[in-house]
């Protein structure tokens, strides 16, 4: 049986807000978008501990938040890096655990039960990553505003976090990427470089990025819908 820590990345600029703000602290319902994202890992019985990952300068505001929320399973806060790569990276080595779960602060809408289904895949298959299949029709470009390609869309997936992978081999699989290529804009990719087959756990579409001012606006439409269930349900 393994054992699970996660790192949860919350040192992005958040560039593409119109605030300009931090993501993981503009408020949803009230409280913190990070606050949300904390939630379903302190529950979920399979993680054993949680490293938060704040922006340089962010620190003291990030124990805080985990200090007045009470999330006991917030081991440290580690400083996050320029590309979201580093950021993770900082993490890998706060943990003890066997196996790690790489999760974004922006996705706050992340369940324990998914938490779960990814840790298993894994345990099961190696390597996991939690993702929905692609709606849309997907078209490459030459880059110069013309379509070249429509690729099968049965084959395409939209990958979300958690992702969960062995952490000294997501460790070796960061320290070969720090050495050349392309950076990566998840784990997955990697792992994947490392000829590792990544199991994809079938997702929800609610598990989004908080990216721009629409999406901060579509979280809102969805936490009061969901407390309005909650509340017809209690
Ligand atoms: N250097 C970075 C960049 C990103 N992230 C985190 O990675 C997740 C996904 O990245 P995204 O939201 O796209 O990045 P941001 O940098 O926050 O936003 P943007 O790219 O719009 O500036 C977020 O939880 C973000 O905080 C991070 O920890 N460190
Ligand atoms: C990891 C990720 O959330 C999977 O969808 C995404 O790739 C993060 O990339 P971003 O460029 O930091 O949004």
């Amino acid at each position: 049986m393994m054992t699970w820590g996660a790192v949860v990345v919350a040192a992005g600029r958040g560039t593409r807000m119109r605030a300009g703000e931090n993501k993981p602290y503009l408020l949803l319902g009230g409280r913190p978008v990070l606050a949300h994202t904390l939630d379903a890992f302190e529950r979920c019985p399979a993680v054993a501990s949680i490293v938060v990952i704040a922006a340089p300068g962010e620190e003291a505001r990030a124990a805080e938040l985990v200090r007045a929320e009470g999330f006991h399973k917030v081991t440290s806060i580690e400083t996050g890096g320029r590309e979201r790569q580093q950021s993770v990276f900082a993490g890998l080595s706060a943990l003890d655990t066997d196996g790690v779960l790489v999760h974004d602060a922006a996705r706050p809408f992340v369940t324990s039960a998914h938490i779960e289904s990814c840790c298993r895949a894994a345990q099961a298959h190696g390597a996991s990553a939690l993702a929905v299949p692609v709606k849309d029709t997907i078209k490459v470009s030459d880059g110069k505003g013309f379509i070249v390609d429509t690729p099968d869309r049965s084959t395409l997936w939209s990958v979300q976090t958690p992702q969960a992978f062995s952490r000294i081999e997501l460790i070796e699989a960061h320290r070969r990427a720090q050495s050349g290529g392309t950076p990566a804009t998840d784990d997955a990719m990697l792992l994947e470089r490392m000829g590792r087959k990544i199991a994809i756990v079938v997702g929800d579409y609610t598990n989004f990025k908080i990216t721009t001012p629409e999406d901060l606006l579509l979280a809102e439409m969805l936490l009061t819908r969901r407390h309005g269930e909650k509340s017809r349900d209690d």
